[in-house]
Parts: C-alpha cells; sequence; structure tokens
C-alpha cells in the first residue's frame, strides 16, 4: 500500500499510517482474508471476481480495468457497508504492472433503497409473502426451466375455508392476523426453491418445483394439517377451526402448453375440494383427467 487518503481512513476507520507499506488491504474490509480487486488484478487472479462480488463490469477490452461491487463487513467501521471498487493498473513502458489504483465508492444508502423498493415490488404487505406479480414472474420462470429440464412442476393453490364467516365473527382486522398466521404456517413447510405467494385475498399460491403431483400431495397434505392445528376458532367451519382446501396440479411443460393451464388446472382442483366439503386436498395431473379428491 502506498497510498492510503483521508477518505479512505474516514471510511474503513483504519489510519493511513497502520496501512502504508503493508499488503493485506482486505482487514479493513473483510472478517475474513480474502483478496481485494485490486489484490487479483495484480495476482493476475481476475477470474476469480465473479465469485467474490455481487455484481462487477468490465471498464475496458484488457480485462484489467474493472469494476465490482458487494457488501464488505468493515470490521473497524460502525456498520457494513455497499461499496463500489474500480481498479485500474498502472503499467511501465514494458507493460508491467507497477501499481494499480483502487477507487471506492460507499454505495450502502442507494443499495439500502434499491432493496427496499424491490422488497416493495415483489413482497405482499400484510404477510410478507411473495405477492402476485412475484408469483406470476417465478411461475413463467419456472415453467421455461422445467421445460428446458424435462421436469415435472407442480402447482398448490390453498384456499382459507368459510373465511367470510371468520372476518364476520372476528372483525377484518382479526382476519388480517388469521390470514398473517396462515402465512407463516404454510411458508414454514417449504423447501429453499419452493415459492409461496398471497394469491389474491384468502387464497395462497405454493409453486413447487421439480415436484412430482405425489410429492405435491405430500406438501399439500403438510400444509392441510398444518393450518387446522393451529386451531385457530371459526365457529363457520365444519371442524369448528380455521381450516384450509387445496388444488394440486403437475404438468410436465412441453412447447405447446402454457403456464396459465397448470393455474386453471389447480384452481378446477381447489373447486372440487371445496365443493366435495373443504378441509381437504384434491388433485390432478395434467392431460389424466380428475383423480378422485383425496382426504386424510
Ligand atoms: N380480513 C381480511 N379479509 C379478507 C382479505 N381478503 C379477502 N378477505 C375476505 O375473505 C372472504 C372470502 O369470502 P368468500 O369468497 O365468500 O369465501 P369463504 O367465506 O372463504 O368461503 P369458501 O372459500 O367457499 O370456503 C371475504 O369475506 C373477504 O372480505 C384480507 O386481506 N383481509
Amino acid at each position: 500500500m502506498i497510498v492510503w487518503n483521508r477518505a479512505c481512513e474516514r471510511l474503513t476507520g483504519v489510519p493511513a499510517r497502520e496501512m502504508l507499506g503493508t499488503r493485506d488491504a482486505w482487514r479493513c474490509f473483510y472478517g475474513k482474508a480474502r483478496p481485494t480487486l485490486a489484490d487479483l488484478v495484480i495476482q493476475r487472479r481476475t477470474g476469480e471476481v465473479p465469485t467474490l462480488y455481487d455484481s462487477h463490469q468490465r471498464l475496458c477490452e484488457d480485462g484489467a480495468h474493472l469494476a465490482a461491487q458487494s457488501w464488505c463487513d468493515m470490521p473497524r467501521a460502525p456498520r457494513r457497508r455497499y461499496l463500489a471498487v474500480d481498479v485500474s493498473p498502472i503499467v511501465d513502458d514494458d507493460g508491467n504492472v507497477t501499481a494499480v489504483v483502487e477507487t471506492l465508492r460507499d454505495m450502502t444508502d442507494e443499495k439500502q433503497a434499491q432493496i427496499a423498493l424491490e422488497q416493495l415490488a415483489t413482497r405482499d404487505g400484510l404477510t410478507g409473502l411473495a405477492n402476485r406479480r412475484c408469483f406470476d414472474d417465478t411461475l413463467q420462470a419456472e415453467w421455461q426451466r422445467a421445460l428446458r429440464q424435462h421436469q415435472p412442476l407442480s402447482l398448490l393453490m390453498v384456499d382459507v375455508d368459510s373465511f367470510k364467516q371468520y372476518n364476520d365473527a372476528h372483525g377484518h382486522v382479526g382476519g388480517d392476523e388469521c390470514l398473517q398466521r396462515i402465512a407463516t404456517a404454510v411458508a414454514s413447510e417449504m423447501r429453499a426453491n419452493d415459492l409461496v405467494a398471497r394469491y389474491g385475498g384468502e387464497e395462497f399460491a405454493v409453486i413447487l418445483p421439480n415436484q412430482s403431483l405425489k410429492g405435491a400431495a405430500i406438501v399439500a397434505e403438510r400444509i392441510r394439517c398444518r393450518v387446522e392445528s393451529l386451531n385457530l376458532p371459526n365457529l363457520g367451519a365444519a371442524k369448528r377451526c380455521v381450516t384450509v382446501s387445496i388444488g394440486a396440479a403437475t404438468a410436465l411443460p412441453s412447447p405447446e402448453t402454457e403456464a396459465g393451464q397448470l393455474i386453471a388446472t389447480a384452481d378446477a382442483a381447489l373447486y372440487r375440494a371445496k365443493h366435495m366439503g373443504r378441509n381437504r386436498i384434491s388433485l390432478t395431473r395434467e392431460a389424466d383427467g380428475e383423480l378422485p379428491a383425496y382426504t386424510v
């Protein structure tokens, strides 16, 4: 390290006298040893940039002028920060790198604003689950992925039974709390790649990538039991507690079919579960026609 200016001191909390003449600038930014962007350029290891930074860009064709962004721990500063780093090598007449200039910009506020906006655009305000827009985008993306990888895609439509009566008995605020409890219960049954969304009012949708109808039925039944076991009183429902009906459908996407058909099939299964008495799951495999409604 040959230059460490006042702005670097303020940003990192590390004075120049500690840094000058050393080779371990990473200590100012990270809790564990790892190369900085300048280290990667000096050591000709720029191939590692994608694994070490959230995003990166080449600033010119030679590949040595780079920009990268990521969260930094900042062990000696009051809080972690999202830094944008630019590096440019200084070369001598023979083309040898003699130094690298690294410029840091603190982008923490911008990054936090971006995260908050993304949250707002994709999350449902009441339950914190993915919202309808996020559901639509994710279903399209998963449909395309299943098509490419020749894998099944399953969908559950989950609807709260006799929720109008619940609202009538407990008021709208009580109804909202009930939806929050159900959302948490449904989300707790999910794996990392699954997506639970609030589809509309008292209806939730669950996308289960690479899941057979049998697997989807197991998840659906787990959700049904979980909600029942919350034991939230609803005198308007047959079990006298809050329950859900679930329609499950599975498709093996092909170029001739589209994601909307999977929604329609799961919706039809949900309608059947309601029709057959609620608090049950109903399954349909696309193209196989209807399977009998199934309850445990
Ligand atoms: N508290 C609250 N209630 C909602 C919300 N969204 C929808 N609802 C209510 O959910 C109820 C849904 O009623 P219905 O569509 O008649 O269905 P249901 O009473 O659940 O009957 P089934 O679905 O046939 O079992 C309505 O009373 C809506 O006002 C919400 O965000 N908060």
